[in-house]
């Protein structure tokens, strides 16, 4: 009998909407196309790019993303604005992201509209993006501040009215991964549609919301590449697919794993940054081992320290040997390598050695073969510089 396979979340990219509020974001509509490209060979399932009435830009890389023909749907964000949502229709989009700010201090801050008044735009909104035959998707922008009795109101009505999705949106970041595993529960159990979560990472919680939200019923997640977006943004992609794959590999089996560093590492050059160096999977020494007690058990068990294998994501993993935390059993792996096999006696002493010398400072990987080849050849023959073969 074939295994089912689980449940698993479709990813919303939205580095071209999202990404393009990171106060360092520009993208040029040749860079647009790239990224999109690469996105979409990666597996993502949607697309989601800026509003075409942004500005004229916007309007013309709309069209020009939609024309690349790509396996992705390109869905666009649009106010619930009759024009603008005609707009998105004419650009050929495959459907339409509306929203609307539905918390107390939105009403009054952004659009001073009441839950009534907005519900009656949303609908209006609604019906002229179905009546054209695209996907809809509406969300309530700033969810978690917004009265559990006005979000049932609203999210009720709309999947009343035939929406295929509603978004629940952590938009200013304040959510624990409970609260929201307990709202997005609550509107899985009032409406039939899919959800989707966006979640924003001002409490530091964004990936770990995404994974509550998915557990709690969401059919779709937002991400950004390498999170950016607006303030410090929302759940990178390479972090949620680290938190899936460690929930069940086959929730990401339907990604190009290998390429996530190529696809981080494309947006932090487009946008000017580098990769946190503490980026899940694609953090520069997201792989790296230097304490003794870690590089001793890696040595004989990668798992022992690794939740991940590097060799999924074409990642490889590197063991730092020359700092003052290094440990006999790394050294003499170091030594072995360059063909230096030593008495354990003499590799105490060279460990000691290179403790010392990186008292002052990590010795880089030459200047720690330069050591381990300096003490070999202090030694009687044969033990120094054996055979590497
Ligand atoms: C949390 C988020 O990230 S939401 C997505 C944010 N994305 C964007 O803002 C896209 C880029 N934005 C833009 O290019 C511009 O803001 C535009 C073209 C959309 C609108 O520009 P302007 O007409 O000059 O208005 P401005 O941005 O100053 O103010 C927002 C307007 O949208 C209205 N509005 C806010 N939210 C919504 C909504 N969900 N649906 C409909 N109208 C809305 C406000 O009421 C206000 O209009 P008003 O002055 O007539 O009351
Ligand atoms: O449309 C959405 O669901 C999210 C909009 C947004 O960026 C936010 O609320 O932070
Ligand atoms: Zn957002």
């Amino acid at each position: 009998m074939t295994p089912t396979l689980p449940r698993r979340p479709l990813i919303v990219d939205t580095t071209l909407r999202e990404g393009e509020q990171f106060a360092a974001a520009h993208f040029s509509p040749e860079q647009k196309l790239r990224l999109a490209r690469a996105l979409d060979a990666f597996g993502v399932e949607y697309l989601e790019h800026t509003s075409p009435v942004a500005s004229p830009g916007s309007e013309r890389d709309l069209r020009a993303l939609v024309g690349l023909g790509l396996s992705a749907r390109v869905v666009t964000h649009v106010r619930c604005h009759e024009d603008d949502v005609r707009r998105a229709l004419d650009c050929g989009a495959d459907g339409v992201n509306l929203l609307f700010g539905t918390s107390a201090v939105l009403r009054e801050a952004s659009h001073g509209r009441s839950v009534e008044g907005l519900l009656a735009d949303a609908l209006a909104a609604i019906r002229l993006a179905q009546n054209a035959g695209v996907e809809v998707r509406f969300s309530c922008e700033d969810a978690f501040r917004t009265e559990t009795a006005d979000l049932l109101r609203v999210y009720t009505a709309v999947d009343a009215c035939g929406v295929d999705r509603v978004g629940v949106a952590d938009t200013v970041g304040v959510a624990t991964p409970r609260e929201v595993e307990r709202l997005v529960g609550t509107v899985r159990a009032a409406v039939r549609c899919d959800i989707e979560f966006h979640g924003h990472n001002d409490g530091g919680c964004a990936v770990a919301n995404a994974a509550a939200a998915f557990e709690a019923g969401a059919t779709h997640l937002n991400v950004t590449v390498l999170g950016i977006g607006e303030r410090n943004g929302i759940a990178p992609l390479s972090g949620l697919i680290a938190r899936l794959y460690l929930s069940n590999p086959a929730l990401v089996g339907a990604y190009d794993l290998a390429a996530l560093p190529a696809l981080d590492a494309l947006v932090a050059e487009m946008v000017g940054v580098n990769i946190p160096f503490n980026a899940c999977i694609t953090g520069e020494t997201a792989f790296t081992h230097k304490a003794g007690l870690h590089t001793n058990a890696v040595l004989r068990e990668p798992r022992a320290y690794e939740a991940l294998d590097p060799g999924v994501f074409g990642r490889e993993r590197h063991l730092l040997s020359g700092s003052r935390l290094t440990g006999r059993h790394a050294v003499a792996h170091r030594a072995a390598g360059l063909g230096v096999h030593l008495s354990p006696a003499d590799l105490r002493r060279l460990t000691a050695q290179v403790k010392a010398a990186a008292d002052a400072g990590a010795l880089a990987d030459a200047e720690l073969d330069a050591l381990i080849l300096a003490f070999a050849g202090t030694l009687p023959a044969p033990t120094a510089l054996a055979s590497n073969a």
